[in-house]
């Protein structure tokens, strides 16, 4: 047979123009597609040497790798099915895939150069012209007793000819580019290079992938010893991927070191995880993750710089590093892998957000991790805190997002501090341990668990044994808030509304005294205008004299965090704050003394309780020093009495 010229087809012609021109800025993947399309040729002979007859068995499969630099030519050689004459002709002279042919037709006329063409379909083989001006294909079936040559420099078309090759299978050549601009194709020359690219994108390919390389051996003297600190080189075939990934391997075989060390090398941390999850799904659905919880948070894990998600595999053909959408935002902690042979390999990020696969492997392993978590909590409490400490308050910010769509499932994993106890404790354990007379959970937010049980509000619990949670995290109120309940009980602060903690009598009482004092709170709350909306006596405070309280809805905790939030303050919502006073306290008889006198110095009492009140709170004093003066002025005349 003479060599033939033929012209490409006007699609091919149009995808090969844009593989050329390719402002693609991931050229380096055209390895992977090489190397991925000597692996299938491979998986195919293999398939056909055990079913049909005349074809050897073998056991030498390769994909073999070599580097010309002075030619500059790149050589990837497999020993896989090879192609006939007509086999040469359809795969490569023509686009195979119906959905390519669909998607060229309905970019006619459009702008092909910014269409991520190759994220959306196998272009595979052309990808090879991205960084080649030459392609030259050399290639022999087992069912052909002629080899062929297949030569293209893009663009027009492509010649075949016969030509000489004795073994079975395919090497393809590139003449790789020369740099130009601030292109860089040298690079693709290099072996170093190219061991980095086969490490990330196919190390898991199931066959040997090998190239010739450098080694360093010791010198030998003349009777075969060792000559210290000298060393020859000697030129090697060397594999360059690992080819059985830990996760084919059968799990009972893997121990905890070799999955750590999976771990340390994959995702670059220098220490163990905390634990990690092995899943193995087969039906309709099929695929593996091995999902790792770090032991310590990244330090960038809040920035957002921090990209979330899990590596994808197919097969053995890596297809990306951070598969977001594997991921749900409050996990964004957790690293690790999906392998699944359902998936295609040039599945691009848009399909990814659309495909229902992907949806329900999410699916699948958020619930395989939240299960796993639960046991921890219930098996290793210790390990489970350290957990805690590192990524509580994702847990809590899972229980918030999405208006709390997921709190039944994460609510049971959040562990809070409290003020009876030393240890963390969990809402279902808070609840059992409640007194019976006990109506709601109540909760307390300030910096430190010791401000909480310092705080005046703490009074009336403390003397009825009600247990109250510490809240010092921001999203804590948040969270509590999209809760409203936990089995049946509400969530109730300390320092909001009405505490409700007194008997009928009490009660009474109280009201009696509201009426009897009536103008002496109302000259206080006149006092304070515009800083209190409210004055009021006390039904929870035994031993403090005053305490500043927030009506319902907005909480002070919320006010100071949306006062740290950009943007313009002028309209904000503010809590409202009323000043609570203990009728039973000797400083409000003090307070009453003065005011059946008639005494000026009513105004001062009141607003050094009013700031006194607010330092409790952790709130900031509007004027410091006109309090500190009122202090002193009170302090004086006391000590003059
Ligand atoms: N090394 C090879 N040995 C034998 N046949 C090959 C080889 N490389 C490519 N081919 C043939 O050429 C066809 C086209 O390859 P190409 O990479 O463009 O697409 P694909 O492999 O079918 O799809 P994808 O790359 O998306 O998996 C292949 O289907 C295969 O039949």
């Amino acid at each position: 047979m003479s060599k033939k010229n033929i012209e490409f087809k006007t699609e091919s012609k149009r995808l090969l123009d844009l593989m050329i021109h390719s402002i693609y800025t991931n050229k380096e993947i055209f390895l992977r597609e090489l190397i991925s399309n000597a692996s299938d040729a491979i998986d195919k002979y293999h398939f056909k040497s055990l079913t049909e007859e005349g074809l050897e068995n073998r056991n030498d499969y390769e994909i073999h790798i070599d580097i010309d630099k002075k030619h500059r030519l790149l050589t990837i050689t497999d020993n896989g099915i090879g192609m006939t004459y007509d086999e040469l002709i359809d795969n490569i002279g023509t686009i195979a895939k119906s959905g390519t042919l669909e998607f060229l037709k309905t970019m006619k006329g459009k702008d092909l150069k910014n269409t991520d063409l190759i994220g959306q379909f196998g272009v595979g083989f052309y990808s090879a012209f991205m960084v080649s001006d030459k392609v030259e294909v050399v290639t022999k079936s087992p069912f052909s007793d002629k080899a062929y040559k297949w030569v293209s420099s893009g663009e027009e078309g492509y010649s075949v000819e016969e030509t000489q090759k004795d073994s079975i299978g395919t090497e393809i050549t590139l003449k790789i580019r020369k740099n130009h601009d601030d292109e860089n194709y040298d690079e693709f020359l290099e072996d170093y290079k190219i061991e980095q690219l086969v490490k990330k994108y196919s190390n898991y390919v199931r066959y040997p992938i090998t190239m010739e390389k450098e080694r360093e051996v010791p010198k030998l003297d003349d009777e075969g010893n060792e000559i210290e600190d000298k060393f020859d080189t000697i030129v090697e075939n060397q594999t360059l991927n690992e080819m059985t990934p830990i996760w084919e391997k059968n799990k009972s075989q893997v121990t905890d070191e070799e999955l750590n060390e999976f771990y340390k090398n994959q995702y670059y941390d220098y220490t163990d995880p905390l634990l990690n999850i092995w899943t193995n799904v087969e039906g309709k659905l099929t695929y593996k993750s091995i999902i790792y919880i770090p032991a310590k948070a990244p330090a960038n894990l809040y920035s957002e710089k921090y990209e979330k998600g899990l590596q994808l595999y197919a097969k053995g053909v890596f297809i990306m590093d951070k598969c977001k959408e594997l991921v749900p935002d409050y996990l964004r902690f957790i690293k690790g892998m999906v392998v699944s042979p359902d998936l295609n390999l040039n599945i691009s990020r848009e399909i990814l957000q659309k495909n229902t696969q992907l949806t329900k492997i999410q699916q699948n392993l958020e619930k395989k991790i939240v299960k796993r978590l639960e046991k921890l909590l219930e098996n290793e409490r210790e390990t489970y805190i350290k957990f805690w400490k590192e990524f509580g308050v994702n847990i809590k910010y899972g229980v918030y997002d999405n208006f709390g769509l997921n709190k039944d499932l994460l609510q049971d994993l959040v562990l809070f501090e409290t003020v009876n106890e030393d240890a963390y404790i969990t809402l279902n354990e808070y609840v059992e341990k409640m007194p019976k007379d006990q109506k709601e959970i109540y909760f307390g937010s300030a910096n430190s668990k010791s401000a909480i049980k310092a705080s005046p509000q703490m009074d009336r619990l403390k003397s009825k044994g009600y247990d109250v949670l510490v809240l010092t995290d921001e999203i804590d109120e948040f969270m509590l808030s999209i809760m409203n309940e936990y089995k049946k009980f509400k969530f109730k602060s300390i320092n909001q509304g009405d505490l409700d903690l007194v008997d009928e009598s009490e009660k009474e009482t109280i009201k009696k005294q509201e009426t009897e004092n009536k103008d002496l709170l109302e000259k206080i709350k006149e006092s304070l205008k515009g800083q209190v909306d409210d004055v009021k006596l006390s039904t929870r405070l035994t031993d403090s004299p005053v305490c500043l309280v927030s009506g319902e809805g907005m909480s002070f905790e919320m006010e100071k965090l949306m006062e740290q939030m950009p943007g313009d303050k002028t309209n904000q919502q503010k809590a409202q704050k009323i000043l609570e006073i203990n009728p039973k306290h000797e400083l409000f008889q003090a307070i009453h003394d003065l005011y059946d006198q008639n005494s000026e110095d009513l105004n001062d009492y009141a607003s050094v309780l009013y700031n006194q009140a607010l330092l409790i709170e952790g709130l900031k004093i509007e004027d410091p020093v006109e309090f500190s003066n009122k202090m002193v002025k009170i302090l004086v005349k006391a000590a003059k009495k």
